[in-house]
């Protein structure tokens, strides 16, 4: 009989469900729900709706009965860093902050005079990124440390949706490690960290790796759906679940390519050499306790807002469309500038930034969406460069996974300014790495090695070679 397994994939900006079934020696895919994921102000703070997103978690499922599909198991990955804490009596105290926020302005530097900076990545060789949630915690714990004392579980985002689905509680490897709050080398959180912080560590549970299973759905959703299936911990990390997806990954750079583009190479061993700190890159967990030695740039988050800034009058692909007819323009933005991190307006931040630099200012929405693809593709040639220089060799090729990869004119700049080939898919990677990993618990898929050949045989990838473009 067809083992189904059901992959929850919420990204910063979209959510979907798809079904995944090995048939005919391919991983068979079908997306059976889709919707946006938007940040919402809740007292005071920029929030994700977690009810809303639950809700359509639970209405995804309901529509495998439409299919009259009874998925084996469920798994669910969102981006990272972000949590929630809940007391004595498993009731939240607190919004899922998201880590756009601004409460975490200026609380990196507190903390490194608690711990410097070196020591921080030394011990956990993450990036420094404002918003992780050891900043969020220390923020947390300046404006309100009677939520901290009272907290007794501290959930990750994917970790308070499972627990609504089983009532049971579990921290996941991959996710952690983001937080900043694990030591790479113990693969533990950081207790003596924690203690220098004043944060109680009595909150955070027992890490556990992907392919555990959390338990299976509550008796009250059972009812509900009318069909169980086991909760299984994929990398809830959705970039780890991602970088599991590509079907090449020696000698590859890969471009996890979404609202963040995160771009890096798989590793073995957590690099914290000081030129891996000087270019901030991170060790971010992986399947197996592997490392994803990569970095943040800011992404298609930019190109999301602009979109949102012209009301949405164009489709990503029509923004192609019209930057492709703005082959002459060129002004380029440093995209990892904190001031497009949240501007209220991003058309008028990218004006700005180029009439302060002196270069011709993008007036029209092909010449914005321009100037956002180039500064992207030159981003990403700084970052491989960094990579190349850390590692001391080349690497030959470039792949585009996630949503991004569809941006063909993005992936031909991308093979133009680095002089490397790009393949570009499987678009729904993070889905397609959830679900390998779920099959993976299901004894239906052996391991990593054998997830990969099934997900290069089962799609299809498109490669672009570099273009001398006429100066
Ligand atoms: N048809 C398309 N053409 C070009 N770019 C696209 C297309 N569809 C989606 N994208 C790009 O993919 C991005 C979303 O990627 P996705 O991986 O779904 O994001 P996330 O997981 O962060 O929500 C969009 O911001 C957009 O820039
Ligand atoms: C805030 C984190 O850096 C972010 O979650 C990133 O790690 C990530 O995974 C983003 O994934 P998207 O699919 O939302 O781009
Ligand atoms: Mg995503």
């Amino acid at each position: 009989m067809t083992k189904y397994s059901l992959a929850v994939d919420i990204g910063a900006s979209s959510g979907r469900l798809i079904l995944g079934h090995v048939e005919n020696g391919k991983l068979q895919l079908n997306e059976i729900h889709r919707f946006d994921n938007n940040i919402v102000k809740r007292n005071e703070h920029f929030c994700w709706d977690i009810e809303a997103l639950f809700q359509e978690i639970k209405v995804g499922i309901n529509k495998c009965n439409e299919l009259n599909i009874k998925p084996e198991s469920i798994g669910i990955d969102t981006w990272a860093v972000d949590f929630v804490l809940l007391d004595e009596n498993d009731n939240l105290l607190t919004d899922a902050v998201a880590y756009r926020d601004p409460r975490t302005d200026g609380i990196m530097e507190e903390v490194f005079e608690i711990m410097s900076k070196e020591k921080l990545y030394l011990e956990t060789g993450i990036q420094f990124q404002k918003f992780n949630t050891i900043y969020q915690l220390f923020a947390l714990k300046k404006k309100s440390p009677e939520v901290i004392d009272k907290a007794k579980s501290f959930l990750m985002i994917p970790e308070y949706l499972n627990f609504l689905l089983t009532g049971k509680k579990a921290n996941e490897y991959t996710n952690a490690t983001s937080t900043q709050l694990v030591n790479a080398f113990t693969k533990q959180w950081d207790y003596e960290l924690l203690a220098k912080l004043g944060i109680n560590k009595e909150m955070f549970l027992e890490i556990q790796p992907p392919k555990e299973v959390v338990g299976t759905l509550s008796e009250e959703l059972v009812s509900e759906f009318g069909f169980d299936m086991k909760v299984v911990l994929p990398a809830t990390h959705d970039t780890g679940s991602a970088v599991i997806s590509v079907p090449e990954i020696e000698e590859t750079v890969y471009l996890s390519s979404g609202t963040w583009s995160l771009i890096g190479v798989e590793n073995h061993f957590p690099i914290c050499v000081p030129k891996a700190l000087k270019y901030n890159f991170t060790n971010e967990g992986g399947l197996d306790y592997r490392f994803r030695f990569l970095k943040n740039i800011m992404g298609l988050w930019m190109i999301q807002e602009v979109k949102r800034n012209y009301h949405d009058n164009y489709s990503f692909a029509e923004f192609v469309t019209l930057a492709e007819k703005e082959k002459n323009f060129q002004s380029f933005v440093n995209v990892d500038d904190d001031r497009f991190l949240k501007p209220e307006n991003m058309v008028k931040e990218i004006q700005q930034y180029c009439q302060q630099t002196n270069q011709q200012i993008p007036l029209t929405p092909g010449q914005i969406a321009k100037c956002v693809y180039d500064s992207l593709a030159n981003s990403y040639k700084r970052a491989i460069n960094e990579i190349e220089e850390i590692f001391e060799k080349s690497f030959s090729r470039i792949n585009v996974i996630g949503g991004g990869c569809q941006n063909e004119m993005l992936n031909q700049m991308i093979a133009n300014v680095t002089n490397k080939e790009v393949c570009a898919g499987p678009i729904e990677a993070t889905a397609i790495g959830n679900l390998v990993v779920q099959l993976m618990a299901l004894e239906e898929v052996e391991d990593i090695q054998q997830a990969r050949a099934l997900i290069k045989n089962s799609f299809e990838v498109k490669t672009y070679k570099p273009q001398y473009v006429r100066g």
